[in-house]
């Protein structure tokens, strides 16, 4: 064999070819700019997806005489597409709303240089080929309110996450503002273990971290419990408090970009629970603006339904009628006003468009109140994609008939609707979830004796309670206790569920009707599988960190097992601004909903009496299956159930 050249000779020579690549790719950005100047003169729609299938189709063919991966090829140019798209987007964007331009912006944003909002709008900008001026805040009220008395040009809100959801702390400041949303960008956000250069992970012992952060990691961070965790403001001030320490014992969850602003070192990286991790933030600024109609635009709306039952439908209905696609739905109760609650809408739609306005003006009829938030460019570029044939790929005849016959429905997840079109229903004495049916549960914890539990009991039942789920452990009452207590629950006519908050408390499960296992304990395999084995109706809670595919996954292993009695509860997620506070994943109950046949049931006894109520409502118009309340809130709990059973 050759003795291959030297190393620093053929690096030298990779260093030679990239910097050419680098060259080539930014004179075929030109050249898309120039293409979006012919087509400002056409009107012609920026994207054209048949132009991109051929060039891909050329790109793969010539790639595979060059020895190329057709994969890589295509993955590689869909990334430049994506980047010539949105290049098109931004000056289209800008030439249409001349009045808004200029060389430099100052742009509010959460945290400090380092934070993900800053590198959200670090990008941005970048895109725009404008100059940022930083205004870094502590709050989104913050951000609003340096936009609105115009020390700021734009604000940037982080809207949502792909692994913790939507961020309901700057829906809520959407209410009340004047601004207008201008704009969306969706950043990558690879989370890291940042610390001082030659800490190793073995030493670290207290963790700084958002909490969205920590919501989004809550998987890698569940392997470490010898981290203490630390709630900071933003991912910027969590690296700044590494910064500060004394000892190499701290580390925060960040970019490794924002890291390196700081000089920290990234020892662990890829902690997202997901594999693919992004936030998308909204642009907001003081004026309005068009977005030409070569672009695909989202239009946003908040607006308060009559409070007559079916009035959510009823409006969405009309946007049906118009053929507008809805991408977003989210609800917040009305400060001011409970029981009440303000809906958000993103349509597939540009403002300008006569089907958009003919749909508003039909809501106007329909609403208490209604606003269009902005009209902005979209900037999700859905990746075109090759058919097989495209592909050029020989169809593997024998592998394909195995994976159409058997493979697909055993890789099918069993909780999909893909798996089961049909709701699931569950059935227990007298109660019933799922479908059409609606459950009513009575959350009691460590009531102080069988008489105050008895009389706890009648009341539920007379309120229109159907189940009592007992957070009561054997261990602190013994086993013949307990079991008294389930039977008091069943003289009172009521279905009694046992919460299984320590592993050993499973081992009482025959003495109740159902076993409801908590969010604490959704991770514990073992105990999914025991549960798996069981012949009672489970319900699993959703741990307050934990990701919508994390809880679907601990439904699965018990569905897996044979046990197919199981029921979802979401019991709220961490809130972003307020660590402590704890609120219903409305968008979650939507996902699942359309993606699960399981019943969902919400808890709302962990939240703020009269937000949890007014997004139990909402909940229920989203068509989630029952609720769990908490005792004693008597009377507050009457007027609910009575709502919910409109
Ligand atoms: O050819 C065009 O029309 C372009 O806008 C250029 C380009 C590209 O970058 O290759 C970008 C977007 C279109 O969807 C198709 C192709």
């Amino acid at each position: 064999m050759n003795k291959p050249q030297g190393l620093n000779l053929t690096r030298e020579q990779i260093t030679s070819l990239d910097n050419e690549l680098l060259t080539l790719l930014s004179k075929r950005r030109e050249l898309s700019l120039e293409v979006a100047r012919s087509k400002e003169v056409d009107v012609r729609p920026i994207r054209d997806t048949q132009r991109e299938k051929e060039l891909l189709e050329r790109l793969v063919q010539q790639g595979r005489e060059k020895g190329l991966d057709a994969h890589f090829v295509i993955s590689l140019y869909q990334s430049i597409i994506e980047d010539s798209v949105l290049n098109q987007q931004a000056f289209l964007h800008s030439r249409a709303n001349p009045d808004t331009q200029k060389q430099q912006y100052t742009v509010a944003f959460l945290g400090a240089r380092g934070s993900y909002s800053y590198l959200a709008a670090t990008r941005y900008c970048d895109r725009r080929q404008v100059t940022m001026v930083d205004f870094g805040c502590q709050s989104f009220d913050d951000i609003v309110n340096a936009v609105e008395s115009g020390h700021a040009d734009y604000g940037f809100l982080p809207i949502e996450n792909t692994s913790s959801g939507s961020i309901n702390e700057v829906y809520d400041v959407l209410q009340h503002t004047s601004l207008s949303i201008v704009g969306e960008t969706t950043i990558e956000v690879g989370h890291c273990l940042l610390a001082k250069p030659g800490a190793n992970t073995a030493e670290i012992r207290t963790v700084y971290a958002h909490p969205q952060p920590i919501s989004q990691c809550s998987r890698y961070l569940s392997q470490h419990p010898e981290f203490k965790l630390e709630y900071c403001s933003s991912s910027a001030e969590a690296m700044a408090k590494v910064i500060e320490a004394d000892n190499a014992n701290v580390a925060a969850i960040g970019s490794a970009e924002g890291g390196a602003l700081y000089k920290l070192t990234a020892i662990e990286d890829g902690l997202a629970n997901q594999k693919i991790n992004q936030s998308r933030f909204i642009v907001v600024a003081r004026k309005a603006v068009g977005v030409p109609t070569q672009l695909p635009a989202k239009t946003t709306l908040i607006m308060a339904t009559g409070q007559k039952p079916g009035a959510l439908v009823e409006a969405l209905l009309v946007l049906k009628a118009h053929n507008l696609n809805m991408s977003k739905l989210e609800s917040r109760p009305i400060p001011g006003t409970p029981w009440e609650e303000m809906f958000y809408i993103d349509i597939d739609g540009n403002l300008a468009h006569q089907d958009v306005q003919q749909a508003i003006k039909e809501l106007e009829r329909l609403t208490r109140f209604i606003k269009v938030l902005g009209c902005y460019p979209c900037e999700s570029v859905k990746p075109t994609q090759l058919s097989q044939a495209q592909l050029l790929i020989e169809p593997d005849s024998s592998k394909k008939t195995e994976l159409t016959t058997t493979n697909t429905n055993m890789l099918e997840a069993k909780y999909s609707r893909k798996y089961k079109s049909q709701d699931s229903e569950v059935h227990c004495k007298h109660l019933q979830v799922g479908g059409t049916h609606f459950g009513a549960f009575q959350f009691v914890s460590n009531p102080q004796n069988e008489t105050e539990l008895a009389s706890l009991a009648k009341q539920s039942k007379e309120m229109g309670f159907q189940a009592i789920i007992l957070h009561q452990s054997s261990t602190f009452i013994g086993d013949s206790k307990l079991k008294k207590y389930f039977q008091i629950i069943e003289q009172a006519g009521l279905v009694s569920v046992i919460y299984v908050e320590h592993e050993a408390d499973i081992t009482c499960s025959h003495l109740a009707d159902m076993v409801m296992l908590s969010g604490q304990n959704m991770y514990n395999q073992d105990l999914l599988d025991q549960l798996g084995c069981l012949n009672l109706p489970i319900i699993i809670e959703r741990n307050h960190i934990a990701s919508l595919e994390d809880w679907l996954s601990s439904a699965q292993t018990v569905l897996t097992k044979g046990n197919q009695q199981v029921i979802l509860c979401d019991s709220g997620i961490r809130s972003f601004a307020k660590p402590d506070t704890i609120n219903l994943d409305l968008s979650s109950l939507v996902a699942v909903k359309q993606t699960c046949h399981l019943p969902i049931i919400c808890n709302i006894s962990n939240e703020d009496e009269t937000l949890g109520y007014s997004q139990a409502k909402a909940a229920k118009q989203l068509q989630s299956n029952g609720i769990v309340l908490s005792y004693p809130n008597t009377t507050a709990s009457s007027r609910l159930l009575h709502d919910l059973y409109q």
